[in-house]
């Protein structure tokens, strides 16, 4: 049985934090996560069926390929749904995979719910002893930052973390996330991320942010600064979605070191050899770098 929030309230964190560890894999290895997408497209393109056994293979070839390189891996939740029961088992297989090869996990299920469903979605993905468990999860603010709370508080008690959307690579994303003007939705995020990373010592506090590297002059234009959130800015739209380091270094700006680049397809297209995927990352890292 899980053990209860009351428990856990009253016990030191188990592990050191999440973004102490992430802070530390981004100096090591540098600024990129590589995405874990297996599309029934790519998999056709690797030889693989799409089925589980198709899955595994390509997330562990993934896996073998970039888990000494990138400082984190990020499977896709729903392209591991798909395949039901079955896929969710490779999921977990691959979670385990990550944390023997050394890098971290971030599972971008994009969960949000009211705060009672929220605590089972917090178990499910960040308690010890769940087979599903990450060293992080994405998770969606639109049923009210604060709805997130059961995730905020078992993740800084496990030592791992959380990427709250704020401003995704989308294009309809403007559509909610822009309203408000000086006072949009995402500024809010943003704040209440901010205020969150309060309660972490170090270089990076738990509570990231995901901020697509395609939204050109959105912090400008809504008067958002990413520095005092002290979080990972976790930031897709790279490759495959147009977005290059030049884009990222502009968007971004001073918050630039904070930022963990994700791209999925833009590298998996190398595969399914492992060298080849190996320096497709390790190009996409050099141009992140210079
Ligand atoms: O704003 C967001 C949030 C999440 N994503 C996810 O990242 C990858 C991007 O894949 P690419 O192949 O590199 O385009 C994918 O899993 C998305 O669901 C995002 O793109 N934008």
């Amino acid at each position: 049985m899980p053990e209860s929030a009351a428990t856990r309230q009253t016990q030191q964190p188990v592990r050191e934090s999440f973004g102490s560890r992430l802070a530390a894999a981004m100096v090591e290895r540098g600024p990129l996560c590589v995405g874990i997408d297996p599309h029934p497209g790519l998999l056709a393109d690797w030889g693989l069926n799409d089925d589980a056994a198709g899955l595994e293979r390509f997330s562990l070839t993934v896996v073998e390929a970039v888990g000494s390189l990138a400082a984190a891996v990020k499977p896709q939740v729903a392209l591991y749904e798909r395949h039901g029961s079955a896929g969710m088992a490779v999921l977990e297989r691959t979670l385990a995979a990550s944390a023997e090869a050394g890098v971290l996990s971030i599972a971008d299920a994009k969960r949000g719910d009211i705060g009672s469903t929220m605590a089972a979605y917090a178990d499910a993905w960040l308690r010890d002893g769940s087979s599903l468990a990450a060293d992080s999860v994405t998770l969606s603010p639109y049923l009210g930052f604060e709805s997130l709370r059961p995730a905020l508080d078992l993740a800084a008690h496990y030592g791992r973390g959380v990427f709250v959307l704020a401003l995704t690579s989308n294009p309809e994303g403007k559509s909610v996330q822009h309203v408000g003007g000086d006072d949009s939705v995402a500024r809010r995020i943003v704040a209440a991320a901010a205020a969150e990373n309060q309660r972490y010592d170090g270089a990076l506090g738990s509570v990231g942010l995901v901020v697509g590297a395609t939204i050109g002059s959105a912090l400008k234009d809504l008067d958002i600064e990413l520095g005092p959130v002290r979080g990972a800015i976790l930031a897709p739209g790279l490759g495959a979605q147009g977005a290059t380091p030049a884009d990222l270094r502009a968007t971004f700006g001073g918050a630039y070191p904070q930022v963990l680049a994700t791209s999925s397809r833009g590298i998996l297209a190398a595969g399914p050899s492992v060298a080849a995927l190996r320096a497709a990352a390790e190009e996409t890292l050099a141009g992140l770098r210079s």
